[in-house]
């Protein structure tokens, strides 16, 4: 759901499109933006949750074009979603469709929303975690068996007509705002809109409006008005909107913190006192120094190997790496008759899933390795790259696979999770907290990387996360902040910027630019 650095805030990524509505469509929505900085602390633990902003008011109020000027007039923050409460209408059952198309279901009673549903989807995207919510079509007035799957928001702006109206939900709002609107104005708004997006007709939006949507509107709907911090016109609102997100940004701001500078650079002799030999500690996890992984590793090394040696020689430590996690899964007993009719104790792997993440791009590079132990492995990949100015980690793109994606799926999902080094650890960092807000237990988590900085960011991850394994073929004693001028094409030549990056030493220079380009 994160989008991609150069997009801009206000282009918009529309749910499902080809699985609803277009109404639908246009109601749940993702906001992109410049991605998201760490969200958690040093120990590892979320640190804050996102701000989730409440907004409720009538049918056609103007509660959607509200949550998008907000978002307008926020400018440049983390990911925003818009989440709407029609997604949770219930499922309707053939005789209550029927209903439904001669206008005479009752859709605007608090019972016909999945108010407990709504409440916990809120309250996972709220701690940082992934939900997949249901899909509604209001064309079919049923709901889809698709769901959506939604993670990664710093700002979640949920709206519906009952949106304030159960305690439950009211308690996972930072901030309550009430659209108040003209009955004559909703009424014509609903009709033009119903007409337009949802396949009604006048007299049937008329109909279904005296019967039910006025009456609710004055018994459940305005009544809830008394619990918003703010009322907002629904016309001629840019003040209330300029006021709201003003707020917004304070608090966004107050939430910021500083991550990288704090894990680079620490001394971590206590846990890594070999760098030879066959060292391994609990979570660390050294292939053993043969004379034949030296070899490999010499090659890597050097500057002047070829590219096509260099691309080899990665494939083929990457596949000795992979071994190396394979040895933690669990296998239970297995017997097989041979073809010389003979039974044979062996065993087989004891695991419900298994998938690959790469962290973008350098993860790339180990993916040969992967495929190559394990044929059919899916592979999701992460895209985290170091915002220009503060030198932070940005999640930018998450693409998981669906054993991941679904919570109940990713309790039992084992992820082997790709990166070519760890220098800072600020990117293995983010990627980790990421599988577990999912829901990946930590003990099913093998990070698996080619070089790890002595001094670097590793201690903190192994303090953080003592039950993710990392397996690694090198530890590099130098880790060294240094500028670098990227060149890129403007107008009639190149021009330079300069960058700040952190070097493994001696390493083996950009393993991904080396492998790709
Ligand atoms: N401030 C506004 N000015 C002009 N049109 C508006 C305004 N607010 C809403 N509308 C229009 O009214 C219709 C219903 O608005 P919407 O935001 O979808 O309502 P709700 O989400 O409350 O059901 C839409 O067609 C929208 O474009
Ligand atoms: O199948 C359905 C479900 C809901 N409705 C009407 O939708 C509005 C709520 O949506 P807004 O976007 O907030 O207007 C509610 O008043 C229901 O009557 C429907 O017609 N059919």
């Amino acid at each position: 759901m994160l989008g991609e650095e150069t997009l801009d805030l206000y282009e918009v990524e529309e749910h499902h499109q080809d699985l609803s509505d277009s109404s639908q469509t246009k109601k749940n929505t993702v906001l992109r933006s410049h991605g998201r900085p760490p969200w958690y602390s040093e120990d590892g633990l979320p640190l804050s949750n996102a701000f989730v902003i409440g907004i409720a008011g009538g049918s056609a109020s103007g509660k959607t074009h509200v949550a998008r000027q907000i978002v307008k007039s926020l400018g440049s923050v983390p990911t925003i979603v818009i989440m709407s409460q029609d997604s949770f209408y219930k499922r309707h059952t053939e005789e209550e469709m029927k209903l439904a198309h001669a206008n005479r279901f009752d859709f605007d009673h608090p019972d016909a929303i999945d108010m407990p549903m709504f409440a916990a989807c809120l309250a996972d995207l709220k701690a940082c975690r992934q939900t997949n919510i249901p899909i509604y079509s209001f064309k079919e007035h049923q709901r889809l068996d698709e769901t959506k799957y939604l993670y990664g928001a710093a700002v979640i702006i949920a709206e519906g007509i009952m949106a304030l109206h159960d305690p439950s939900l009211r308690a996972l709002y930072d901030l309550k705002i009430f659209v108040q609107c003209d009955s004559d104005l909703m009424l014509a708004r609903r009709i033009s809109r119903d007409v337009k997006e949802r396949g009604r007709s006048v007299e049937g939006v008329l109909e279904q409006y005296l019967r039910y949507v006025k009456p609710a509107f004055d018994s459940f709907v305005h009544p809830t008005a008394r619990y918003a911090d703010i009322v907002v016109p629904g016309s001629d609102n840019t003040v209330a909107i300029d006021l709201i997100s003003t707020h917004i940004r304070r608090q966004m701001n107050e939430r910021a913190h500083h991550f990288r500078k704090n894990i680079a650079c620490r001394p971590i002799d206590e846990c890594l006192n070999s760098v030879n030999g066959t060292h391994e500690d609990s979570n660390l996890i050294l292939l053993s120094q043969t004379p034949q992984l030296q070899g490999i590793y010499t090659i890597l090394r050097d500057e002047n190997s070829s590219r096509q040696d260099f691309i080899f020689f990665v494939d083929r430590l990457a596949t000795l790496l992979i071994e190396k996690a394979m040895e933690l899964l669990p296998h239970r007993p297995k017997v097989v008759t041979t073809p010389t009719d003979t039974q044979c104790y062996g065993k087989e792997l004891d695991i419900k899933n298994i998938c690959g993440v790469s962290i973008l791009r350098s993860g790339g590079p180990l993916e040969k390795g992967l495929q190559r132990v394990l044929s059919d492995v899916t592979i999701g990949s992460l895209l985290v790259q170091t915002d220009g100015k503060t030198g932070e980690p940005l999640l930018l793109h998450v693409m998981l696979p669906k054993c991941i994606r679904e919570r109940h799926f990713a309790v039992d999902t084992w992820v082997f999770l790709l990166d070519a080094q760890v220098s800072t650890g600020a990117s293995a960092f983010m990627a980790i907290r990421t599988l577990l807000d999912h829901g990946v237990q930590q003990d099913h988590i093998v990070f698996v990387t080619f070089l790890v900085a002595r001094t670097g960011g590793i201690h903190v991850i192994k303090r953080a996360f003592p039950k993710v394994k990392i397996i690694c073929g090198s530890i590099d004693p130098g880790l060294r902040e240094t500028w670098i001028e990227l060149y890129h094409s403007e107008g009639e030549g190149q021009h330079g910027t300069a960058r700040k990056v952190w070097v493994v030493e001696p390493g083996m220079g950009h393993i991904g630019d080396r492998y790709y380009l």
